[in-house]
């Protein structure tokens, strides 16, 4: 789940969990059978720490770890990005999929989020496959797509950082991932938001953010560099495979 830091809508309040399915009971039968029960040690952890944080929810969701997690594992991935990496939780479950030479490039603005988790990312073993860099994203990828040997180096991009620039990142990640391999954009169904009636009372991040969703939603459905699904995981992840 990506959002601003700011508070999610009332209805995402009130019902606690960070899904678009529209049972709690549905979901929390989700998470206790099939997500805690196997979620590893260090991901209940940090989950437990980033939930004290108060941008909390930002956070990846449970089932949205465990999803990445065996979709690095299905594709063999190797060597990735993620872009918007807040405390850790979403870089976690890729470290933990990776094998041991595996690694992340993670990017974000704020380092001081990143260290809440880095202790527990350490102590689970898998913090040297992290090059964290701080920093604005796009900048940095304006360098990469400047160097051919970037092109076609990355096996999975995972993208939850600010909406506004997805379609920016995808511009040049769409370089930068190989063929075959997969950009992950989180946040794709915004909340719910996306079909809300014009006069819907939406908070004022959702409503400014909503457009660039609805634009790089048909961006992605008409880009015929990939084939593309969109699934309700979370907050809803596209994930693009490049196929030209
Ligand atoms: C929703 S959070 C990421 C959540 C994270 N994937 C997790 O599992 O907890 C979004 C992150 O994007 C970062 N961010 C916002 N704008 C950015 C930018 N232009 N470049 C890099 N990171 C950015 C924020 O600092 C924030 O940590």
């Amino acid at each position: 789940m990506a959002t601003t830091g700011e508070t999610q809508p009332a209805k995402h309040q009130e019902v606690g969990h960070k899904s678009l399915l529209q049972s709690d009971a549905l979901y929390q039968y989700i998470l206790e059978t099939s997500v805690y029960p196997r979620e590893p040690e260090s991901m209940k952890e940090l989950r437990e720490v980033t939930a004290k944080h108060p941008w909390n929810l930002m956070t990846t969701s449970a089932d949205e770890g465990q999803f990445l997690n065996l979709l690095l594992k299905l594709i063999n991935a190797k060597n990735t990005m993620e872009i918007g990496v807040y405390t850790g939780y979403s870089l976690l479950s890729t470290a933990l999929a990776l094998p041991e030479d595996g690694k992340i490039l993670a990017l974000d603005i704020n380092r001081e989020n990143y260290e809440i988790g880095l202790p527990i990312i350490e102590k689970a073993g898998v913090a040297h496959k992290i090059d964290f860099r701080e920093g604005p994203a796009l900048p940095l990828l304006d360098q990469m797509v400047e160097d051919a040997k970037f092109h076609g180096s990355f096996d999975f991009i995972f993208v939850d950082a600010d909406k506004d620039n997805y379609l920016n990142y995808h511009k040049r990640l769409i370089d930068l991932v190989k063929i075959g391999g997969v950009i992950g954009y989180d946040n794709t169904l915004w909340n719910g938001s996306l079909v809300a009636p014009a006069d819907a009372p939406l908070r004022k991040y959702v409503r400014y953010y909503r457009d660039f969703v609805l634009e790089l939603n048909k961006a992605l459905a008409a880009d015929p560099r990939v084939e593309i699904c969109q699934l309700p995981v979370g907050d809803g992840i596209t994930l693009c495979r490049r196929i030209s």
